[in-house]
């Protein structure tokens, strides 16, 4: 297994994803490089459904083993939101920027002082005629009223950590990875990783 397709359209977690993946010597493809592969929709009312249909779709339509990563920033005084809507919380397109206004005035609006907040990953491995396996990660931190790094993407200049003092847009890509919902998801992947390779190859 020297290259795998990623089901993503998303820079900033491909970036992630090749830099973890780079120490298993596997190089990772993204739906960038497969313009031809059309959009695929997220119903899902679970980060698990959502995963499940990327990987799935793309698995079916290339042939081959897909990963995908559906993931997003979990508010407690939000009742869990922006949740699956992480990506369109400010509505289409996409916007990082306009999410990222929308969630500090949703914060401000309710008047609290509770910003606790976590990140969640689930990355789907979907393999033709198998069954999808899914692994999973968190983190913990607190929402800053004020961008605070320029690193990472999406909520990460408002992601403060305090175990490590920083948001995750003032960390390294390697120090986010140690600690992120990402990285803890793709550890569990690693540890499952001769089963994949088994997978792959039959
Ligand atoms: O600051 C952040 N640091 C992270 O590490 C992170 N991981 C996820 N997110 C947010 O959650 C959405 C995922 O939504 P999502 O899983 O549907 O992905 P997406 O739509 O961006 O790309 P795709 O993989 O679906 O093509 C992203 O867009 C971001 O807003 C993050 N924000
Ligand atoms: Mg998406």
């Amino acid at each position: 297994m020297k290259k795998l397709l990623i089901a993503t359209h998303n820079e900033g977690k491909a970036f992630e994803f090749k830099a973890l993946f780079e120490d298993y010597g596997i190089t990772i493809e993204t739906l960038n490089d497969y313009p031809e592969i059309p959009e695929i929709e997220e119903t899902g009312k679970t980060f698990k459904e959502n995963a499940a249909l990327k990987a799935e779709a793309i698995a079916n339509l290339t042939n081959q083993m897909v990963i995908s990563d559906d993931s997003g920033l979990s508010v407690d005084a939000l009742d869990g939101a922006p949740g699956v809507y992480s990506a369109r919380y400010a509505g289409e397109p996409k916007s990082d920027a306009n999410n990222n206004a929308k969630l500090i005035a949703e914060l401000a609006k309710t008047g609290t002082t509770n910003r606790t907040a976590k990140f969640h990953c689930t990355i789907a491995v979907a393999v033709p005629d198998e069954a999808t396996r899914f692994y999973e990660g968190e983190i913990a931190g607190v929402i800053t009223k004020k961008a605070i790094g320029t690193a990472g993407f999406g909520y990460d200049p408002y992601f403060y950590v305090p175990s490590i003092g920083k948001t995750t847009a003032q960390m390294t890509m390697s120090e986010k990875n140690l600690i992120s919902h990402r990285g803890n998801a793709i550890k569990q992947l690693a540890l499952d990783l001769p089963n994949l390779i088994a997978l792959v190859s039959k």
